[in-house]
């Protein structure tokens, strides 16, 4: 229960230093002016401030975005960011507060699904947001690794651009992929300042980022210098790979292993990353799965229906649902061809989760078998959920290149 002292309501550009400096105390960082990056892209009608008097304790935001969901649709979806509250006044209500008043928000604007990315695992649950909506592979291996026989790579030239050659083709490449790509992002001009932001602060004693560019997909990267007695050990960090085609892929990762004075490529990338099985041997690409984005259904009626589905279905779902209480109860969920109807019904279950289950499954990236298996699904019709499961799970795995 939030603290009866409190009070909410949106900003206004004079609270940008105090929002910035509770950002920033919370985070445990310092504030670095107001060009701060992720202050571009916080909408001011969006954010929140949380006060105790006249003070300003807490901050949240909501950016107004497009995800791609199955079926190559895209969704609205508000993303959640910057959530923070002053030392001092943690525990008192504050983030519930600013949660509630997200959700409801997002609930009277009609936009169905909030997404967000957690700083620790154990904060969002309570309000719905499922885990592992997508993950996130942070992935190494060595350069020189050969592909497997048979994986072709054209010769196409790729060129190292400078940035501002980069920018057009890759806004223009970005937006054609991404609306192919469970859990990509739409972005809009501010957010190509903060997620490709290449400030010295940033960098960890890496170069600032080369661009390179192939007729079908582009790869943007830092180099980080080493050496040792056995020679050059250079190590790429590659922070985006965005290709239309299969052949830009293999051109693009190829022209990236083969960089001379390397040793080692690092990659925070797609779970399912064809690269595994493109190399001669696939224990060289070392992986590490966490999760990336947490999904909330806001609306179960609204959001359902978003997607396509890969095999039909009529079940009773019942969900539980406290923090937005309008989804809670039955609904009969009907799959054909691909297309979802959902309605109120008063007939029995043949399932039953809570919110946050059933925002883990929405993209495909967790089985509702193995949330079964976990005590997080109930079944109460035998075969219901092996019939959802397969429902839900799509072609791929989905994945948000992304940090927000
Ligand atoms: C999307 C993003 O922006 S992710 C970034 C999140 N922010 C941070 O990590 C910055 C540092 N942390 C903070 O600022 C704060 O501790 C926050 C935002 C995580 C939580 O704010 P608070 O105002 O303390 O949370 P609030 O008092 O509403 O707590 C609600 C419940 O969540 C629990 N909770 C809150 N934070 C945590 C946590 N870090 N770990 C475990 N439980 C937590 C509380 O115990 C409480 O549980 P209860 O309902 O059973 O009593």
């Amino acid at each position: 229960m939030a603290d009866s002292a409190l009070s909410i309501r949106t900003i206004t550009e004079s609270d940008i230093p105090e929002f910035q400096r509770v950002m920033a105390w919370a985070f445990n960082d310092d504030p670095r002016g107001v060009d701060s990056k992720w202050l571009k892209v916080i909408e001011h009608d969006r954010a929140h401030v949380v006060l105790d008097g006249d003070e300003i304790i807490g901050t949240a935001g909501i950016l107004t975005r497009e995800i791609t969901v199955p079926g190559g649709l895209q969704a609205p979806a508000g993303a959640v960011t910057v959530v923070t509250v002053k030392p001092g006044h943690r525990r008192r209500g504050v983030a519930s507060l600013l949660m509630k008043t997200q959700l409801h928000g997002l609930h009277e604007s009609g936009e169905p699904i909030a997404i967000l990315w957690a700083s620790e695992g154990s904060i969002y649950r309570r309000f719905g947001y499922g885990e592992l909506a997508t993950s996130l592979n942070r992935m190494t291996m060595p350069t020189r690794v050969a592909f497997h026989p048979g994986v072709p790579v054209s010769g196409t030239r790729i060129r190292q651009v400078s940035r501002e050659e980069a920018m057009p083709f890759m806004r223009e490449m970005h937006d054609r992929v991404r609306r192919t790509r469970v859990g990509w992002l739409n972005r809009v001009e501010a957010t190509w300042d903060v997620q490709l932001a290449d400030r010295e602060v940033d960098r960890d004693g890496l170069t600032a980022y080369r661009y390179c560019l192939h007729p079908e997909g582009y790869v943007v990267f830092r180099v980080k210098g080493g050496r040792s007695p056995r020679g050059p050990q250079d190590e790429l960090h590659v922070r985006e790979l965005v290709c239309e085609t299969e052949q830009a892929y293999a051109d693009l990762y190829r022209f990236l292993l083969d960089t001379d004075l390397t040793a080692e490529l690092s990659f925070y990338t797609a779970a399912d990353d064809p690269i595994l099985h493109m190399v001669g041997n696939p224990r060289q690409v070392s992986r590490d799965l966490v999760d990336a984005l947490w999904l909330r259904i806001v609306d179960v009626d609204r959001a359902l229906p978003l997607r396509r589905y890969s095999s039909d279905v009529d079940s009773v779902i019942e969900v539980e649902d406290s923090f937005c209480p309008w989804n809670s109860g039955r609904w009969r969920f009907t799959v054909k061809g691909g297309e979802a109807v959902v309605t109120r019904t008063e007939d029995p279950a043949d399932v039953s989760l809570d919110a946050a289950a059933l925002g883990s499954v929405f993209l495909g990236g967790v089985r509702l078998s193995v949330l079964k298996r976990a005590h997080r699904v109930v079944e109460h019709t035998p075969g219901h959920v092996d019939m959802l499961t397969l429902a839900f799970i799509g072609t791929e795995e989905p994945h948000c290149p992304e940090v927000f």
